[in-house]
């Protein structure tokens, strides 16, 4: 058996330890600083054994697993070299920033083999109950070793995280923190301030919030992730943070003397050249939610077709995760889209749909 101790069950903790289940040589031990957290965690199955006291995992494990917010991290280091660790304990995190933590690692835990991790999947939800197993699937998974990181280490950790289905990049800590604070931690910044700017206004003219539509809803999604994770995140990344935030004041600065001057082709083009930009991102699936396996059905427009599909899936025990009406008016067929988590629920959802003589296609 190896066991496998988990410190943080929250979302990322909760989410890595389901995906750690499938193989029944790891025993999965779990702590968290709320007990309630911990025990939620047992009762929904997360971890095979709840833990009381950080010590007791701590000196069991074979590999260590820190899943809580990046200032904490820093602590449960601190606590963890004044441990009897196991000869050969593999140490890792899923921390958002990677840079003070590598160093630390390195200053409080010299002869224990560290790799820093971090899963690019998430959520802004907090705590064990948004756990998902397949949270990290087809994301990317950053992983940080150091010259001092041996080759059989680094495979060793790649061969337990991999049950997650994610896909494995090396890069040094500190080119982490640069590029994870433009595409993540900066965008969080503006989310709030945007959110901010809407609460101001609403103090003098309350209807503000009932206008908030698509567009403010699509941008400031990630405003109501957990304030004390991002606190940390940008406390850690300062010097990033602070070099993004001056670029972004010069660059809004720009902005406003456009809009001031009416200068309508360079405004234009800052719109198309991010709309470019934009629209030449990767489309790939990343993370549990855009992973989708789709089937498309012909349906006949009559009522209850929903329902009569959705049975024959109940039936044979298919999770569907979405279920769309693309086109169903008067007089013509409908057609279903169905998404489903994996390939083999959708090679089972067509067999099963084919024989109840359902008219099938993919795309
Ligand atoms: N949320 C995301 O989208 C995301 C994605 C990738 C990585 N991360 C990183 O993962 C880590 C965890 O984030 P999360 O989203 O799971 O947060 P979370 O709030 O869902 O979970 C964190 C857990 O840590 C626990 N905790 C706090 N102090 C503790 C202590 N001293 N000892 C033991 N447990 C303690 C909390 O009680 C909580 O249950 C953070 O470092 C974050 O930067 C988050
Ligand atoms: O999807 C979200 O809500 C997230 O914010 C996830 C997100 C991100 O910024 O992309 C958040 C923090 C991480 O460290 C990795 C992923």
């Amino acid at each position: 058996m190896t066991n496998i101790f988990i410190i943080g069950m929250g979302l990322i903790g909760g989410s890595l330890s389901l995906a750690l289940k499938n193989d029944s040589t790891f025993h999965r031990l779990g702590y968290d600083i709320s007990e309630d957290e911990t025990n939620m965690a047992h009762q929904l199955g997360v971890i095979d054994e709840r833990v009381t006291r950080l010590q007791d995992g701590a000196e069991r494990a074979d590999v260590i697993i820190i899943a809580t917010p990046v200032g904490v991290t820093i602590k449960i280091m601190e606590q963890l070299s004044t441990m009897a660790l196991k000869k050969g304990v593999i140490l890792t995190d899923v921390g958002s920033t990677k840079r003070t933590i590598v160093e630390q690692a390195e200053r409080l835990l010299p002869s224990v083999c560290f790799i820093g991790g971090h899963p690019m999947a998430g959520s802004h939800k907090s705590g064990v109950t948004a756990a998902q197993e397949h949270l990290f699937e087809n994301a990317f998974y950053l992983l940080t070793p150091t010259a001092e990181t041996s080759r059989d280490e680094l495979i060793s950790l790649k061969n337990i995280l991999k049950l997650t289905k994610a896909r494995f990049i090396e890069l040094d800590a500190k080119r982490h923190d640069r590029l994870v604070g433009v595409v993540s931690h900066f965008p969080h910044i503006v989310a709030a301030g945007l959110v901010h700017q809407l609460e101001k206004m609403q103090a003098t003219d309350d209807q503000v919030t009932a206008l908030a539509a698509g567009g403010f809803k699509d941008i400031t999604r990630i405003a109501s992730a957990s304030p004390i994770m991002w606190r940390d995140i940008l406390v850690h990344n300062k010097e990033e943070m602070i070099r993004l935030m001056n670029e972004w004041q010069q660059d809004m600065d720009g902005i406003r003397e456009l809009i001031e001057n009416e200068d309508h082709e360079s405004i234009y083009h800052f719109f198309a050249g991010a709309r470019q930009v934009r629209e030449g991102l990767p489309q790939k699936s990343r993370g549990a939610i855009p992973a989708f396996y789709d089937l498309y059905v012909d349906v006949p427009d009559h009522l209850g077709v929903v329902s009569d599909v959705t049975y024959v899936l109940a039936e044979n025990k298919i999770h569907l995760t979405n279920i769309r009406i693309l086109e169903a008016r008067e007089d013509i067929m409908g057609v279903l889209r169905l998404s489903f988590r994996s390939e083999e629920d959708r090679t089972h959802a067509r067999a099963v749909l084919m024989e109840r003589h359902y008219q099938i296609y993919e795309q």
